[in-house]
């Protein structure tokens, strides 16, 4: 008999056949309560888990006692409690590197929208305003040659760096939990501690994982030792910064702009102050959001849930140590 599994996130049609030549598929379209509730055989009988997303803690694996691995669509796994996976020895997989090079474009697009206005000026056009030919009030300012300060050198960071080096010239800082050899060799990348970077750099750019460490990590006195010309972009995780504090730092002048990829609350509250400031390009996470990035990463989570359940853990696995 082939194992169950609840599939929580649509598929392309021949991913999901992949699936279901494989296991026997209950899809529902979320993990809250009622759902759980409304399935609750399938769940009590599920092994395998897919989707994204969607919070998956004790209460939830307490409705599952059957499950043994868990496969996220995405490469970042804060929604999920490991510390829980691990006591019950649940695998969970994850996608890393099927991302990493969509991720950093977009993280280029965000330094350069928001250090050229590309939104603001692009409305005011739409708007009728470019009736002459036009003045500084319509200017931004460079990226090419100017300090690029990533925290978080990892698959993405090293991507970014890539492109800023070889594409932009841009001198790169950068901090992490430790230093990356590569980055430093092909990049000159300069490791340095959070504040001399966040002192020294014209752009600043998170793309960290939330943990207990993370959050909050950039907070009021952090923006307070931002040039008062930086540009932030967060691509990371939302609740990595204070967003309070980074409305008042671009409310006081304190940074000069933002391009964020990622929120506290997803999605943005439309009431957040964020979207009345001209000096912020928010975007809706869309980090990995093309066609073919998307594609690879559900392929990928759909192959890490067939390895993780015929206990192949070489790849993509966050946790191998439960398999011991
Ligand atoms: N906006 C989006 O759509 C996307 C966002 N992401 C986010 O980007 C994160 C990074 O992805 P990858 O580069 O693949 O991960 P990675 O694991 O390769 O890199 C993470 C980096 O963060 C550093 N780090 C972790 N904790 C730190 C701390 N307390 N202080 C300083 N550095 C710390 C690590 O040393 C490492 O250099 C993901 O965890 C996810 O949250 C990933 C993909 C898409
Ligand atoms: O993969 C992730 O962690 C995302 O945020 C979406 O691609």
């Amino acid at each position: 008999m082939k194992p169950s599994i609840i599939l929580y996130k649509a598929l392309p049609d021949d991913l999901k056949r992949r699936l279901e030549e494989h296991f026997t598929v209950t899809q529902v379209a979320n993990l809250r309560p009622e759902t759980v509730e409304q399935h609750a055989d399938a769940f009590a009988s599920a092994e395998g888990l897919l989707g994204s997303s969607e919070k998956v803690d004790a209460s939830l694996l307490a409705k599952m006692p059957k499950l043994r691995a868990a496969s996220t669509i995405s490469v970042g796994y804060d929604t999920f409690d490991v510390d829980a996976l691990n006591a019950k020895n649940i695998l969970l997989m994850h996608t890393p590197t099927v991302l990493t090079e969509t991720v950093a474009d977009t993280i280029m697009a965000l330094v350069l929208s928001s250090a050229r206005r590309v939104v603001e000026v692009a409305e005011r056009v739409k708007k009728g305003e470019w009736t002459k030919s036009i003045g500084p009030d319509w200017f931004g300012v460079d990226v090419h040659h100017k300090t690029l300060g990533i925290v978080g050198m990892g698959r993405i960071g090293l991507a970014l760096a890539q492109r800023a080096h070889f594409g932009f010239g841009m001198p790169i800082l950068y901090n992490a939990r430790r230093q990356h050899q590569e980055a430093e060799n092909r990049f000159q990348a300069r490791y340095c501690d959070l504040d001399t970077l966040l002192k020294e750099s014209d752009y600043v750019v998170l793309v960290l994982p939330y943990t207990q460490e993370t959050h909050h990590l950039i907070n009021a006195e952090k923006f307070a030792i931002m040039k008062s010309s930086a540009i932030f972009v967060n691509a990371g995780r939302g609740p990595v910064v204070d967003e309070e504090a980074l409305i008042a730092a671009l409310k006081n002048g304190e940074i000069h702009a933002a391009g964020l990829d990622v929120f506290e609350k997803e999605p943005l509250p439309v009431d957040s102050p964020l979207l009345t400031l001209p000096n912020v390009v928010a975007l809706p996470h869309i980090g990995s959001a093309t066609h073919e990035t998307r594609y690879g990463m559900a392929a990928c989570a759909v192959d890490n849930l067939i390895d993780a359940l015929n206990g192949n853990v070489e790849k993509n696995c966050v946790n191998p140590q439960v398999m011991k």
